[in-house]
C-alpha cells in the first residue's frame, strides 16, 4: 500500500527516529527491549537509549522453544507454530512496555527484532559443500507489525549470508558507528551464550575491523547450573567460586577442533551443549569430578577460549581497552578468569554510555536505521563484515 511507503519515506527523512530495538538470545532468558532516540546514520549515529527492559519469559514459554532450539530433529509443526506465536508474543511484550512506559504507538517509528534463533548451521560447521552458510530466526516480523501497528524491520541475518557471511556476528556494524574512537584499539567483547568479539582499530581503517564469535559465553553454564542446582544461571559465579578447576577436563574441552579452526567463525548451542561437555567428561577419563569443579572448569573454559582467541588476532604488541557486554560481564569469575589470561583489567562497556544488557538491543535499532535512513557501508573486503543493509520490511494494515 503506498500510504505505507510514503510512512517510509518520511521517517527516512526524519532528524531522528525512534526505534525500539530488540533481541532474544541464545540464553532464552527474555526479551530485551531497548527504546532508542536516534540521529543522523553511520559513524555520525547519535544514539540515546530512553527506555530498556528484559521481559523474562515464563518457563512455559521457553519449554515450548527448547522443545525445538538448536535440535536437528524435531517437530516440523512446532517450529510452524512457533513463527507467528512468538512474534504475537513479542508484540504483546511492546505493548505492555509501552504503556508501563506512558509511550504512544504513534511515538514509534519503527521495530527492530532480531527473533528467536532457533538453529545456526555455518557451513564450516555442516561441512555440507552444496549447502551454503545458514541459519534460522523465527517469531515473524508481519505478526509483530500488525499486533503493534508499528513498522517492523526482521531477520537481520539473511542478507549477511547472502553477501557472503555466516550471519553473524552483526553487532560489528553498530559497534563501530557508536564505539569507534581515534587512538584506542578497541575489543568490544560480549558474553551472551555464546561470546563475540568486536576488534576497532585506533585507526578508523573499517577494512581492519573484525569479528568473530569465540564459543561459549554462558551456555554450558547455565545448562549445568540448571542440571545440578536447579538454577537458571551461576548467579555472580557463585558455584564456579566454590569449585576448583579440573585441568584434564579443561584440555578435553579445549581438544574440540572448532577451537583450532580459523577466524573469523561463528557457532551455538547446536555445538555447545550436554553432549559435548559429557563426551569431554568421557575422554579425560575421570573417576569422580564434583559438580562445582565442572561449573569451575566450564568458567574457565569460557575464559581461556575467550582470551585465546583475543590474542590470536591481535599483534602482540598492540595495545587495546577491552568493553565488556552481556550477562557474562556480571559474573566475576569469568570476567576475572579472562583479565588473568590477557594480563590487563576489563573495563564494562557501561563506561562508554551504553548499558551492557541494553547494547544487543541497541545494536538492532541502528541496524534498522541504517536499512531506512543510512549511506553505502564501508567496510572492504574482509570476511565477515560485508558492505549490506540488512532488515526485511512488515508493514502493518
Ligand atoms: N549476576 C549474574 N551472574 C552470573 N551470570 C549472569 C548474571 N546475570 C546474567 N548472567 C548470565 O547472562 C546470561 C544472559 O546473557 P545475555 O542476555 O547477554 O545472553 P543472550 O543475549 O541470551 O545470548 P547471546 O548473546 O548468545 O544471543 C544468563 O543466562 C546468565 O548466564
Ligand atoms: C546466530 C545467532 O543468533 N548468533 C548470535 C549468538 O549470540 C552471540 C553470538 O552467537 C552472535 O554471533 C550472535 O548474536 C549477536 C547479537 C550478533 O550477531 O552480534
Amino acid at each position: 500500500m503506498k500510504a505505507h511507503i510514503d510512512k517510509l519515506y518520511q521517517i527516512s527523512g526524519k532528524k531522528s527516529r525512534r526505534i525500539i530495538g530488540l533481541m532474544s538470545g541464545t540464553s532464552l532468558d527474555g526479551l530485551d527491549v531497548a527504546v532508542c532516540n536516534v540521529e543522523g546514520s553511520g559513524t555520525e549515529t547519535v544514539l540515546e537509549l530512553e527506555y530498556f527492559t528484559t521481559v523474562s519469559y515464563s518457563d512455559e514459554f521457553r519449554n515450548e522453544i527448547l522443545q525445538i532450539f538448536a535440535k536437528r530433529q524435531i517437530d516440523f509443526q512446532q517450529l510452524c507454530l512457533l513463527n507467528p506465536y512468538i512474534g504475537t508474543i513479542h508484540g504483546k511484550m511492546i505493548l505492555d512496555c509501552l504503556e508501563a512506559w506512558d509511550i504512544g504507538i504513534e511515538h514509534i517509528d519503527l521495530i527492530a527484532s532480531h527473533g528467536q534463533t532457533v538453529f545456526h548451521a555455518p557451513k564450516k560447521q555442516h561441512k555440507l559443500p552444496d549447502f551454503p552458510n545458514a541459519t534460522l530466526q523465527i517469531g515473524d516480523g508481519d505478526h509483530i507489525a500488525t499486533k503493534t501497528g508499528i513498522i517492523t524491520l526482521s531477520d537481520f541475518r539473511q542478507k549477511h549470508i547472502a553477501a557472503g557471511g555466516e550471519g553473524a556476528p552483526l553487532a560489528v556494524y553498530g559497534d563501530h558507528f557508536l564505539f569507534s574512537k581515534a587512538g584506542e584499539n578497541r575489543i568490544l567483547l560480549n558474553m551472551g551464550g555464546i561470546a563475540n568479539f568486536t576488534f576497532l582499530p585506533a585507526s578508523l581503517d573499517t577494512t581492519r575491523i573484525f569479528t568473530t564469535d569465540t564459543g561459549p559465553g554462558n551456555t554450558l553454564l547455565d545448562a549445568y547450573a540448571k542440571r545440578f542446582f536447579h538454577k537458571s544461571y551461576d548467579e555472580n559465579g557463585a558455584i564456579a567460586a566454590s569449585g576448583k578447576v579440573n585441568n584434564t577436563l579443561l584440555v578435553a574441552l579445549k581438544s574440540l577442533p572448532f577451537f583450532k579452526s580459523p577466524f573469523p567463525k561463528t557457532t551455538g548451542p547446536e555445538v555447545f551443549n550436554f553432549d559435548y561437555v559429557e563426551a569431554a567428561i568421557q575422554q579425560s577419563k575421570l573417576i569422580s569430578v564434583s559438580r562445582q569443579d565442572i561449573i569451575a572448569t566450564l568458567t574457565q573454559l569460557s575464559a581461556e577460549t575467550i582470551s585465546d582467541a583475543i590474542k590470536s588476532v591481535m599483534n602482540e604488541d598492540d595495545s587495546f581497552t577491552i568493553y565488556a557486554s552481556g550477562g557474562g560481564a556480571h559474573n566475576p569469575v569469568l570476567m576475572s578468569g579472562i583479565a588473568r589470561a590477557l594480563n590487563q583489567p576489563i573495563e564494562k562497556i557501561d563506561t562508554l554510555g551504553v548499558s551492557g544488557d541494553a547494547k544487543e538491543a541497541v545494536l538492532f535499532a541502528v541496524l534498522a536505521n541504517e536499512a531506512v535512513a543510512g549511506q553505502q557501508m564501508h567496510f572492504g573486503e574482509k570476511e565477515g563484515v560485508p558492505s549490506v543493509s540488512m532488515g526485511k520490511i512488515s508493514f502493518p494494515g
